[in-house]
């Protein structure tokens, strides 16, 4: 959107969290993992504005509690220069966001928020991380071209709980790469390189793929190593396959899975359920093998039920079909039990979904965190609205939402 008058832009993107739909653990030992987009999103809204004391960026993030407010001209002089472009490989632009000498520019960063905010250790990890991945992208992106950036203000919600494995983290990153690549092709669209048509309305493939790449970077911020398969499950939507050792894969599947995400309200860390899987494998290899080898299975076979749900054809018994998800779903759950990685908590979800008929399992490390009941079209309202009274009654948390939803979007 373009305030006539000031040409000054607003824009507004958003991009869903993701959940593990099956191969957790199994992905750890080379077989196929499959993420899904989750309907629970982030958004973010960056307004330039006319400042008319000292140019600033406005920095608004409440569900880490950052409010924080950056001088622009000191942030260009520094972070800008020298430019990006000649880096140690040669060939750096935004375009390119995988050429980047990733450690230098964080360095230069982190550098420069020690220089401009004295107490900046002080600030909470998530807080440091946040700020730090704002302006790895913001420079890295703007600093890489010849355009001049005004005042801003930028401001990023979510629907996701922070760092309970359902992807909010490279939800973040996309919507802050998406929105940073959406100003500059508006300010490209007006400027002196009238390279772009503003009036496309969301991002095509060659945008996603470059959007994806700068989340990575992020979540190499975060994690260290990432797999890869959270940015580009959130950026692209729908479904994710991915194996250790090659790119994740985007599958064009058009599906809207109808789910309970329950909370077991048990924390866990995705590192101890890692380990106790190594521990178990290392006494009953063979037999650990061959239940990884299972999880392989369903999820391939899994990948080809939704190609069929999501097809449309009308000789497809989606009830049957459904049925047939909903079988793979229990016996990925029993698979992960078997691997030690469940809890009485997600027995206990999964028991009262059991008892209404309904498929459950639990997404990511497991030993806690989230359990997925599978809610099929004919599934009555009564049904759904009874578990989740008596699972809210348990203390669980309940959210109805949707599985497969777009990715990274541009808001009007
Ligand atoms: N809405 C948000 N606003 C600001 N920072 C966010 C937001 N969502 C995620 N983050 C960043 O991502 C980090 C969470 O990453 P992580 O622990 O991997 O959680 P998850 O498993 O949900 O991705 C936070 O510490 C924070 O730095
Ligand atoms: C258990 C594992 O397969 C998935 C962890 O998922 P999450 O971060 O808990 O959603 C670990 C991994 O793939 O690194």
């Amino acid at each position: 959107m373009l305030n006539g008058i000031d040409n000054l832009y607003t824009v507004s993107v958003s991009a869903p969290g993701k959940v593990i739909l099956h191969g957790e653990h199994s992905v750890v030992y080379g077989k196929t993992a499959v993420a899904v987009s989750l309907g629970l999103r982030s958004s973010i809204v960056i307004k330039e504005v006319n400042c008319h004391v000292e140019p600033t960026i406005r920095i608004h993030l409440p569900c880490v509690g950052l409010e924080e407010t950056l001088p622009l001209e000191p942030t260009v002089r520094i972070l800008f220069h020298p430019k990006l472009e000649p880096g140690i490989t040669g060939k750096f632009s935004w375009r390119l966001p995988d050429k980047i000498d990733h450690e230098s520019h964080l360095r230069r960063v982190d550098e420069f928020l020690h220089q401009i905010r004295p107490n900046f250790d002080a600030l909470q990890n998530n807080q440091k991380n946040s700020l730090r991945s704002f302006l790895y992208v913001f420079s890295g992106i703007f600093g890489s071209t010849t355009l001049p950036v005004k005042s801003m203000e930028i401001s990023l919600g979510s629907e996701l709980t922070i760092g309970a494995g359902t992807g909010s983290s490279a939800s973040f990153a996309v919507c802050l790469a998406g929105a940073l690549i959406q100003l500059l092709k508006l300010k490209m669209s007006t400027g002196f390189d009238a390279f772009y048509d503003q009036t496309s309305e969301d991002f095509n493939m060659n945008e996603r793929e470059i959007i994806s790449e700068w989340a990575y970077n992020c979540e190499r911020i975060m994690h260290g190593i990432p797999s890869g398969i959270d940015n580009a499950t959130c950026t692209f939507g729908s479904l994710v396959s991915f194996k250790k050792g090659s790119k994740p894969r985007h599958l064009d599947i058009k599906m809207d899975l109808r789910v309970l995400l329950v909370d077991s309200r048990v924390s866990r860390e995705t590192r101890a359920q890692v380990l106790k899987v190594a521990v178990l494998r290392q006494r009953n290899t063979a037999a650990v093998d061959h239940i990884l080898d299972a999880c392989d299975h369903v999820a391939h076979t899994a990948t080809q039920v939704l190609e069929k749900l999501s097809s449309g054809k009308c000789e497809i018994n989606m009830e049957a079909e459904y049925q047939h998800l909903a079988e793979l779903w229990d016996m990925n759950h029993c698979l992960l039990a078997a691997l030690g990685v469940s809890h009485p908590a997600l027995e206990a979800i999964r028991g009262a979904a059991r008892a209404k008929g309904l498929a459950c399992k639990l997404t990511g490390a497991g030993g806690g965190g989230y359990a997925m009941v599978l809610i099929p079209p004919s599934t009555p309202r009564s049904t759904v609205d009874s578990l989740t009274g008596q699972l809210l009654e348990n203390g669980f948390r309940v959210k109805e939402t949707r599985l497969g939803g777009p990715g990274v979007s541009i808001e009007m």
